[in-house]
């Protein structure tokens, strides 16, 4: 047995499936789960000392690339200072001056510590603002665990087979209505039968969690008019997108805003960190400014915040590094295709930026039921002959792709390299 093998069978005896996230058991790939001992640049490295691309990140966090320096240093310096106070600092401070300077939409910001807790609390304050109690989600899009969004959710959920998790409660999924990715009118029908009662409308802007699903033009668009015509207030899940597909994320890159926008994943650097924010009137409903009561005792923790401030400071400095993003998204997404057309293999990719997919089926895929006619076995054996040529790709069909600037482009030719390898052998 590998190192990781021992480790994960002891895991399972003491952690629910041996992981404290489930996507990461390998159960909707088979096999056992590689534990990861550290990580640098473009690479990780396992318990049993072998190196893989790493086409994750931390799923998303690490775009900058693992052990980024002006990051870790950040940390360095900030745990000599204790870990936490419980108390405001000016490191919160400048993490809401510098959020806000680069998302436009966002006039007031509350950290939190994951995307979960930022959607959770999104949502909540729009009930609060509106008064109404539904929310309308989409089908195959995930916002973090909180029971409203375990309906029709994707992701792990997805992946683990129970998009409508047991231990919700029919009154809460009462409140939440799904309709299917970039249907507008499915949109229109459900605000029209629950006419005044949806306080919120929340989306991933760009879809990671059915795998990488783009909006059709002009659906963004419709979903801000809809929410305009019904007073029903429009949030942006951006815990992915966010500070990935461009500077001011998703809204920046397809010049929609949103009333508010959840935060998430590059926020922290690698760290616990979530946020959620937007307009002053919605924000200023936020406890103690307002009535609706949000907390947490590590919330804008200043270790934390240091490796966030860290992280956006280098996005916000350097531009150059969207441009390259770009590049290596759209250098993987030819390499990929050439390969396919070699292969004579009629499958799916779906990219943007640094958000990609290959989806294991030949249908287009712009909704939950596309991404569900993909062939799973396959994807399984695709994805253990790409780790068997040293790439790390997310260990479920559900999920995008996020590379980091330190992908070089001697590394992408490995991995288009791997690709058609892994391709011609599953
Ligand atoms: C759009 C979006 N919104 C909210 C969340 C939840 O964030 P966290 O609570 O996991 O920090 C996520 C979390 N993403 C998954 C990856 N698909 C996290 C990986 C995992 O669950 O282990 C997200 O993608």
């Amino acid at each position: 047995m590998t190192t990781s093998q021992q480790l994960f069978e002891k895991a399972k005896e003491l952690i629910p499936g041996g992981v404290n996230s489930p996507v990461r058991a390998f159960r909707a790939v088979g096999g056992s789960p590689l534990f990861i001992k550290s990580a640098k640049g473009p690479y990780i490295y396992d318990e049993d000392g072998r190196s893989y691309i790493e086409l994750i990140n931390s799923w998303g966090p690490m775009i900058l690339g693992h052990a980024f320096e002006p990051v870790e240093q950040a940390v360095r310096d900030a745990i000599q200072h204790s870990f936490s106070f419980g108390a405001p600092t000016r490191k919160e401070v400048e993490m809401a001056e510098l959020i806000i300077s680069m998302v436009p939409s966002v006039e007031k910001v509350r950290m939190v510590n994951s995307g979960t807790e930022a959607t959770m609390a999104a949502i909540r304050v729009a009930r609060g603002f509106t008064g109404r109690d539904k929310i309308i989600k989409f089908e195959g899009c995930y916002h973090g665990h909180g029971d409203s969004f375990l309906i029709a959710a994707g992701s792990g959920a997805m992946t683990m087979g129970v998009p409508d998790s047991p231990g919700v409660t029919k009154a809460t999924a009462a409140d939440t209505l799904t309709a299917p990715y970039n249907d507008l009118a499915a949109v229109e029908v459900l605000l029209e039968n629950n006419h005044n009662q949806v306080a919120a409308l929340i989306l991933e802007p760009v879809v990671g969690n059915m795998g990488c699903v783009l909006p059709e033009p002009g659906f963004l668009e419709g979903i801000r008019s809809l929410c305009d015509k019904h007073g029903v207030v429009l949030i942006f899940d951006e815990v992915m997108t966010g500070f990935r597909l461009a500077r001011g994320g998703a809204q920046e890159r397809f010049g929609i805003t949103p009333d508010l926008t959840t935060m998430g994943k590059i926020i922290g650097g690698g760290m616990p960190v979530g946020a959620y924010g937007g307009r002053r009137d919605i924000m200023d409903m936020v406890s103690p400014a307002g009535p609706v009561y949000q907390a947490g005792t590590l919330s804008g923790n200043p270790i934390a915040m240091s490796a966030g401030l860290a992280m956006l400071r280098h996005l916000n400095d350097n531009p150059g590094v969207y441009s390259r993003l770009e590049e290596i998204g759209t250098k993987l997404h030819t390499g990929f295709s050439n390969s396919l057309a070699k292969l004579g293999l009629p499958f799916t990719i779906n990219q943007i930026g640094s958000m990609f997919t290959l989806f294991m089926t030949e249908r287009s895929v712009s909704n939950f039921a596309d991404a569900k006619t993909c062939d799973l076995p396959l994807f399984g054996r695709y994805f253990h002959a790409m780790l068997e040529r040293g790439v790390y790709l997310a260990p479920s069909q559900f999920e995008s792709l996020f590379v980091s600037v330190a992908l070089t482009d001697e590394l992408i030719d490995q991995v288009i390299q791997a690709n058609e390898e892994s391709l011609t052998v599953a």
